[in-house]
Parts: structure tokens; sequence; C-alpha cells
């Protein structure tokens, strides 16, 4: 998917958010423990009811991978679901890969031919060969870690380099990368003092936020300085939304979240 097809989405939507399909076998609605495909059915139902307020699903692979063969049959049929009915929906496979350039031409033909995501969350950490074989597919989108959500972001990522951080490094070298433009960065929404600077460096790049919800980052604060021309914003939220109820009512209740951030977002929107 191209990037203006997204911006077009957001702009009918009104809405900037990205929902995460993260399928924990603890969480889900016991009654969808008898069904033949469990994940399926959860993502399925989660898909149906929230898909008007949301531009995005980002499946993290690991709560697929930890299910074995059937969890990765799980996403194969999430995705295709996705492609399939709802072709304007921008899909992220939350897999943070990155490796030697062979290795990460094989990660990006899984996740982008086989399973035929539209973007990939990739670690900048081996550095610009470990990248490039995302960034060789034209029509997908690498999204590259800069400045996440969690604690562990302070250990290295807010090292100073020289006159930098080394998040900023990340952000101002991989820039000038090839096919740069196919480039989206994840930045946390527990970190909104940065958004400032990180735009300086990408006025025009969109950013990935999760942290909102479960995590405490805030929406408001992120859209203060993280808003561009483009909106250039994707807000998460994971367990927030789809595990607002356990009950009966769980793909209702998902929608009343992904309502909520929606509605939020519209009154932003309408400002700015
Ligand atoms: O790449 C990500 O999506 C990601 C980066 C980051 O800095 N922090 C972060 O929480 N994530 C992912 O975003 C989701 C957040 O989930 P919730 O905290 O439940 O909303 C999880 O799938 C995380 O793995």
């Amino acid at each position: 998917m191209k990037i203006s097809e997204l911006v077009a989405q957001i702009r009918k939507k009104k809405s900037f958010l990205c929902v995460g399909l993260d399928v924990d076998m603890d969480k889900i609605p016991a009654h969808l423990l008898q069904t033949e495909d469990p994940i399926f059915e959860f993502n399925k139902a989660i898909i149906d009811a929230t898909h008007d307020y949301v531009v995005s699903y980002k499946p993290n692979t690991a709560f697929y991978e930890a299910q074995g063969i059937k969890g990765w049959q799980a996403l194969a049929k999430t995705i295709a679901y996705l492609n399939t009915n709802h072709p304007e929906i921008f899909t992220i496979a939350d897999a943070k890969r990155g490796d030697i350039g062979n290795t990460s031409g094989m990660y990006a033909k899984a996740f982008f031919e086989d399973l035929a995501f539209d973007s990939v969350t990739v670690a900048p950490y081996m550095g610009k060969d470990s990248v490039e074989p995302f960034l060789a597919y034209k029509d997908k989108i690498t999204i590259l870690l800069a400045l996440t959500s969690n604690p562990g972001a302070f250990d290295f990522q807010t090292l100073k380099t020289g006159e930098d951080e080394v998040y900023k490094k990340v952000l101002e070298t991989s820039k000038k990368w090839q096919n740069a433009k196919n480039l989206m960065y994840v930045a946390g929404a527990t970190k909104a003092e940065y958004f400032k600077e990180i735009r300086d460096i990408v006025p025009d790049s969109f950013l990935l936020v999760p942290g909102v919800g479960a995590q405490g980052g805030s929406l408001s604060e992120v859209c203060k300085f993280g808003l561009n021309k483009n909106i250039g914003l994707l807000i998460n939220s994971s367990r927030g939304v789809i595990y607002a109820s356990d009950g009966l009512d769980f793909a209702e209740a998902a929608r009343k979240e992904a309502h909520k951030l929606q509605k939020e977002m519209e009154v932003i929107l309408s400002v700015n």
C-alpha cells in the first residue's frame, strides 16, 4: 500500500488508530477456546467489530509463534482475512527483525511475499545492510525502531554518541538510505517529551506510536509535536482495545474502546 493511500484512509475515517492483535490465550474469552481456531475467531470478531474506526492492524508475531504451527497458521489466516475483506487497511507485522543481509532477505520474503503484509517492524541495531533487504521492496514499508516505549529504551537508545543520542543517529542515518521514503519509525507514546526533537529530524515520516492504553502513554501529548502535514502518526493500542472485556461482549467492548480513541482523534484532527 502507498503512504498516500494510508493518508487518504486516515482523512476519510478521521482516525489514525492502529489496533494491535496481540492474542494471548490466557486473556481471550473462554467460550472461544472451544472453537477450532480460537486465535483466528478472536481476531475476526475484533476486526469485524472495530474496522470502522481503525486504519491499521498490527499482529505482534510473538503471540502467534508462542502457539507453534497453529499460531502461525492463525496469523496467515488473519492477514488473508484482512487483505481479502479490508484491502484499504494498512497491515503491520510486528516482528522486530533484522540480521545479516541474506537472512534479512528471507525475513522480508516471509512477511512481504508469503504473508503479504504491507509493512514489518525492524530493529536497526545491525545497520544498513540488515535493513536494505526490506527496503528493496519498493511497494512495502519498513518500520524502524527509533525510540521505543519500554523503560529499557534508556539503556542504549538515549546514550550519546558524539553530539547525538543513538536514537537520533538511527533517524539521521537511515533517512539517507536508498528508498528511505518507504521508512516509518517507532516512537513510544510514553516518550512524548522527545517528539519535538524526533520531528525536527524526520518532519515528513510516519511514526508508529505504541504505548497508549496499557502502558499509560498520552494520545494528546504525542499529538502536540507528533502530527505533521500528512497527519504522520499511527497510534497503536493493543491490550487497551482487544481485552476491554473477556466476556461474551468482548467484540462490542473492543468496538467501544476503538470508537473512544477515534473520537479523540477526530477532535484533534479538527483543530490541526
Ligand atoms: O514495535 C512495536 O509495535 C512496539 C514498540 C515499542 O516501542 N513498544 C511497544 O509496545 N511495541 C509493541 O506495541 C504493542 C503494545 O501493546 P499494548 O501495550 O498492549 O498496547 C506490543 O505488541 C508491543 O510489542
